[in-house]
C-alpha cells in the first residue's frame, strides 16, 4: 500500500514517527490522568522528533483517506468481478446499507483505517518477532516445530499457499504462537477501564467509582498458579501437556471485553 516493501526504505518516515511517538504515547497514556495533557503539550514543545513525527501522522492519515478513496471507486468499477472480501469492502458495504441509522459514515471508514494502521503495525511486529526470537533461541522447539510442518506438507495438511485455518490446526505451531506472545506480549499496558457507577470490589479491595483500574498481560501471562512453576520460560509444550483451557483464559494479548482488539481475529485467535 505504502510502497515499503519496493522501494525498500521507511517512504514518508511513518515507521520513524511511530517509533517515536508510541513511547510518548505509552507515557502519557500510563500517566495519572491530570498529568496528562500536561505531558503531551510539554512533550510537542521540547521533543523535536515527536514534533517531526506528527508531520508524519499526516501523511499516515492521506494515505489512509486515499486507499478508502480507491476501494469504494475500484468497487464501483469492478461490482461484478470484485472478489476480494476485505475490511474496507466490508465498512463501506455497512456504511451504504445502514450508515444513517448506526451513525456510520465515510469518515468513520477513514479514521477506523487511519487507526487500525497505528494499532496493527508495531503490534504485529513485536508479536511476530517474540515467536521468531524464542524459536531461535531454543533450538529443540525449533526442530520440533519444523518437523511438525515438514510432516504437514508430506502429508498434504498444508500445501502453498498455506492456509491460516490450516496452519492452526497444526497443534505445536500453534503452541509456538501462544507461547511467543505470553512471554512478550505487544501492549505491556494496563489496558485501563473505569470503574462503574456502582463501584467495584477487585481482590478483595472496593474501588469507588471513576477510578482508573487495568491489568497488564505482562503480569498476569507469568503467573506460576496458572501457567507453572517454569512461567518465565519458553515451552510450548505446556499448551499440549497442561490444561490448556484455563491457560487461554489467562491470555489477554489482545485485551478483553467489549473493548477487546478488532484486528485479533485477523492476527490469529
Ligand atoms: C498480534 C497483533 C495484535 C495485538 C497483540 C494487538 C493487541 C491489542 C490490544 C492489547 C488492544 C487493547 C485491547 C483492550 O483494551 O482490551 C488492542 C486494541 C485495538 N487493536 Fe489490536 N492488536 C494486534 C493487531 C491489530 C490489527 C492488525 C488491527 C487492525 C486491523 C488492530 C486494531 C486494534 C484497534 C482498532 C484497537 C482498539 C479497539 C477499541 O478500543 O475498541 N490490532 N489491540
Amino acid at each position: 500500500m505504502f510502497g515499503f516493501m519496493s522501494e525498500r526504505t521507511d517512504i514518508g518516515n511513518y515507521m520513524k514517527a511511530i517509533d517515536s511517538l508510541l513511547p510518548a504515547f505509552t507515557i502519557g497514556g500510563t500517566l495519572p490522568s491530570y498529568l496528562t495533557k500536561l505531558y503531551f503539550i510539554s512533550t510537542m514543545i521540547f521533543s523535536p522528533s515527536v514534533r517531526g513525527a506528527l508531520g508524519a501522522v499526516g501523511h499516515v492519515e492521506n494515505a489512509s483517506r486515499a486507499a478508502v478513496k480507491k476501494r469504494k471507486h475500484d468497487l464501483v468499477d469492478n461490482q461484478e468481478t470484485d472478489e476480494k472480501h476485505d475490511m474496507l469492502r466490508k465498512m463501506l458495504d455497512v456504511s451504504d446499507e445502514r450508515g444513517k441509522d448506526i451513525n456510520f459514515s465515510y469518515e468513520h471508514i477513514v479514521v477506523e483505517s487511519h487507526s487500525s494502521l497505528f494499532a496493527g503495525a508495531d503490534t504485529t511486529s513485536i508479536a511476530m518477532n517474540s515467536i521468531l526470537y524464542h524459536l531461535i533461541a531454543n533450538p529443540a522447539s525449533y526442530e520440533k516445530l519444523t518437523t511438525e510442518i515438514d510432516a504437514a506438507v508430506a502429508n498434504g495438511t498444508l500445501s502453498l499457499p498455506v492456509a491460516y485455518a490450516k496452519a492452526i490446526k497444526l497443534p505445536y505451531l500453534k503452541a509456538c504462537i501462544n507461547e511467543g506472545m505470553r512471554l512478550h506480549p505487544s501492549v505491556g499496558l494496563t489496558m485501563p477501564r473505569l470503574v462503574p457507577v456502582s463501584g467495584a470490589t477487585i481482590s478483595g479491595v472496593y474501588i469507588p467509582q471513576g477510578y482508573r483500574v487495568g491489568v497488564s498481560p505482562a503480569v498476569v501471562q507469568y503467573d506460576q498458579k496458572i501457567f507453572g512453576p517454569d512461567a518465565s520460560c519458553f515451552n510450548p509444550d505446556r499448551w499440549i501437556e497442561r490444561d490448556a483451557t484455563s491457560m487461554d483464559r489467562a491470555m489477554i494479548q489482545f485485551g478483553a471485553g467489549p473493548r477487546t482488539c478488532i484486528g485479533k481475529n485477523v492476527c490469529g485467535e
